[in-house]
């Protein structure tokens, strides 16, 4: 069997995808055509086909059952990673079949050199005392990395608090004064600030030197890994810019170091770099700079030769598998008429990705600088590993997070292991089962072993001047035709749960997760959580019979490109939402007796109603705004809102070119005019600098809270002079609101790992989970 292939990046792939749904295609409808519509884009090639190509796999059939699941393909926005509902969305025409680690050949030779790298670094070495102890431990990974890690800590401790006038457990409490490896004098004299001439007269602030001399410390001493946790926009970029400028000048150490980091924030750390320390020459290996340098860098990396620059910045997404879209020959044949996919999705690595990191493992890094770090939180994901098989051979693998700990505490311990294999590997024991959140003896002797490796510092310890941040929760009640479309969907889908357990008799159950698979109760929660943020973010205006006429007039003008059938088209519109149908009639200007929608339309939703309350006497008083979805399809509701409502606006998310993205912020921050960002959870969430905008509207919550700390935070940074305030919107009677109860209940176990004790409230939260929650909606 034949499949057609053709590669696409992440970055295109956002972009692609948007191709799939009209609200995207019909984004401009005054300018210029877009590019073809879904159906005849994975047109099948028949000339192409080859029997003997064994790769193609079976398809298996799609989710008819769950027709609701297909019309979201454009909100890959949402954190794939995640595994709760918000992750959920797309699944029904998607089929993902993984590929072999391509890297397993050189996993051997990584494992020799490092047995060399954990020998100069004494870490690890297997003493006969230590032989002894693991044998009397074995089984205990936790207790026994726990335990080597201690005796690093120990030495560490003496080290780090010895000239502390006070005892102190945390190196954030450390005086400034009390470990000085270098001073701001030094830090002058290695970044070349001594020109006097010079418009920048950078200014470590005290915390910023503590930081540096941390992270010094731990390089004289060896350490193969740190985490620099510091709260978001403390300037932990700088810090490490700072650090790698000081090796240089103080340990001849020019490198070369690896910086890596999310497409978002390429532009800005070669922009800090520049700024920070001029005289550290950086390449940027992604797009254009990938273009111009692979082959220079493969020669000069395969004759053995030094790489000509100190830093190379890359992207996550060299280590990740790309997608690789594949119309399966079958699905467009009568066998399979009606059933609702079109294309399989195969993920591996592309060639030149795998050339990349090629060329990356032949060099010896010093440094391998991991932005945003917790994007490492899946110890088991490709990215995880094909990173970890370049930094493993580096003598240093340092980790900037603002949220070291994301959901569990196997996420941090992911980290860890990144940052010392030799320390904290576990291969194949199940962490989730060992790291119990509620084992506070676990957690106090995580926290004091770890002390000495994570340095984190909270915006209220350190930056008293900072302005406040004010928390709000704006509970919207949905009017009549909202909560008509919630009432509807909590009806259907109790019927299919309660037939379903009836139908098996030797159910009996009061729990949804007995009853049904877990991609329908994602499905179901994904449905709910749409409807609670706009209704026309399903089907419900537009029903079967105008939909089948809406298909007959569109499918002779080819707005499904001419190779469809006219049923392939209805079923393809069936699967669409409202909003998507209404943006399609739009741009095709189809007449009809129930054609587009009017704006009193995009004021369906209480949460948009809301908005339009806010957001104009927010405007009037002099602020700026930036609004996060995690749905692109949302943001382009809301685009329409604002139209509707007069403001201006900027757009960023995963489809916005990767070049194109510090521009925007750009943008942003120096045009007063421009009232709103609007920006995808995802794209936009991490490493930006916005503080152009004193207010924050998170429209739909995440399970992780730290997710929407983080969206928060690209407001509240140095550089920030209003108080910056954050609204998070929740419509009332509706699963926002279990939404919102999990993720406080996930803050308090962050606080309880990473910051003090006392701020733990008493955590008698209870933890329903997705299922939980649907039993008592549905099964009541
Ligand atoms: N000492 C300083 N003096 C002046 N500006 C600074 C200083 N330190 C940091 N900044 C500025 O503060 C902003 C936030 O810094 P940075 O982006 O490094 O924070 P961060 O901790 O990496 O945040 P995030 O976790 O969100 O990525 C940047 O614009 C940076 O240039």
């Amino acid at each position: 069997m034949k499949r057609d292939y053709y590669e696409i990046s992440d970055d295109e792939w956002d972009q692609h995808e948007e191709q799939f749904k009209p609200s995207r295609i019909l984004k401009r409808p005054n300018s210029t055509p877009p590019s073809p519509p879904p159906i005849e884009s994975f047109a099948y090639n028949n000339n192409n086909c080859h029997d003997e190509d064994d790769d193609c796999v079976e398809i298996t059939r799609a989710s008819a059952a769950f027709p609701d699941e297909l019309d979201d393909l454009e909100d890959d926005d949402v954190d794939n990673n995640n595994s709760t509902a918000a992750a959920a969305p797309n699944r029904g025409r998607r089929f993902i079949i993984d590929d072999d680690d391509e890297d397993g050949e050189e996993e051997e030779s990584n494992r020799n050199r490092n047995r060399n790298v954990a020998e100069l670094y004494e870490i690890g070495s297997s003493s006969s005392e230590e032989i002894e102890e693991e044998e009397v431990m074995e089984g205990d990974v936790v207790g026994r990395a726990l335990h080597k890690c201690a005796k690093i800590s120990a030495e560490l401790k003496g080290e780090l608090f010895g000239s502390s006038v006070t005892a102190c457990d945390r190196y954030s409490e450390v005086e400034s004064s009390s470990v000085r490896i270098v001073t701001q004098d030094d830090v002058d004299v290695a970044c070349g600030y001594e020109d006097e001439d010079s418009d920048f007269q950078p200014l470590l602030k005290p915390y910023q030197l503590v930081g540096v001399n941390f992270l010094l410390l731990l390089y004289r001493k060896r350490i193969g890994g740190a985490i620099l946790a510091d709260e978001m926009g403390l300037g932990k970029t700088v810090q490490a810019i700072t650090y790698l400028t000081l090796l240089n000048h103080l340990h001849n150490d020019p490198g070369p170091h690896l910086i890596v980091c999310p497409a978002s924030v390429l532009e800005n750390w070669e922009r800090e770099l520049k700024k920070w320390c001029p005289s550290v020459s950086t390449l940027q290996y992604h797009g254009a700079g990938r273009t111009a340098y692979c082959k220079e860098l493969n020669s000069l990396s395969k004759a053995g030769l030094p790489p000509p620059f100190n830093v190379l910045l890359v992207c996550y997404s060299l280590f990740e598998r790309h997608r690789f879209v594949c119309l399966h020959r079958d699905a467009i044949s009568t066998k399979y008429s009606g059933v609702n996919y079109m294309f399989i999705i195969y993920i591996h690595s592309s060639p030149q990705q795998k050339d990349d990191r090629k060329i990356l493992k032949r060099w010896r890094w010093s440094c391998v600088l991991m932005d945003e770090a917790h994007a490492l939180k899946d110890k088991n994901s490709f990215r995880w590993k094909n990173l970890m098989a370049v930094a493993r051979n580096a003598n240093q693998r340092l980790m900037l997070t603002g949220t070291p700990l994301q959901n569990d505490l196997h996420e941090l311990w992911s980290l860890l292991e990144f940052m010392m294999p030799d320390i904290f590997a576990t291969e194949g024991v199940d962490l989730k089962k060992l790291l119990n959140p509620d084992n506070r003896d676990l957690i106090g002797r995580m926290k004091s072993i770890l002390g000495p490796f994570i340095l984190r510092r909270l915006k209220s310890d350190v930056m008293q001047q900072l302005v406040p941040k004010i928390q709000k929760v704006e509970y919207v009640v949905m009017e009549k035709q909202q909560e008509n479309a919630y009432k509807e969907a909590i009806e259907e889908y109790r019927a299919v749960s309660q037939a379903r357990i009836a139908k098996c008799s030797e159910l009996n159950t009061k729990s949804v997760l007995e009853a049904l698979p877990r991609r329908q109760i994602n499905n179901y929660f994904v449905q709910f959580r749409k409807i609670a943020n706009h209704p026309l973010l399903i089907r419900r205006i537009y029903n079967d019979d105008d939909v089948i006429r809406f298909a007959r007039k569109l499918h002779p003008i080819g707005a499904f490109g001419f190779e469809c059938t006219l049923d392939r088209v209805i079923e393809e519109l069936k699967s669409y939402n409202d909003f998507s149908i209404h943006r399609l009639l739009l741009h095709y200007g189809v007449n009809d007796r129930k054609g587009i929608l009017s704006e009193n339309h995009v004021m369906l939703s209480a949460k948009c109603g809301a908005l339009a309350e806010l957001l104009p006497s927010l405007k009037k008083d002099g602020h700026r705004v930036l609004i996060f979805s995690q749905w692109t399809s949302m943001l382009d509701i809301l685009e329409w809102t604002l139209d509707v409502i007069g403001l201006t606006y900027k757009r960023l998310d995963g489809s916005t070119q990767v070049a194109e993205r510090q521009t925007i912020v750009d943008t942003f921050n120096n045009n007063t005019s421009i009232f709103a960002c609007l920006l995808s959870t995802r794209a936009g969430g991490q490493g930006l600098n916005l503080t152009g905008a004193d207010t924050v509207v998170i429209h739909d919550m995440d399970f992780n809270p730290q997710i929407d700390r983080q969206a928060e935070d690209r407001c509240h940074r140095i550089g920030q002079t209003k108080p910056v305030t954050i609204y998070r919107l929740v419509t009332r009677g509706t699963v926002d609101e279990n939404v919102y109860e999990i993720a406080k209940r996930k803050l308090v176990l962050d606080a309880a790992v990473l910051e003090s004790m006392e701020e733990v409230s008493d955590g008698d939260m209870p933890e329903k989970t997705m299922g939980e929650i649907l039993s008592a909606i549905l099964l009541s």
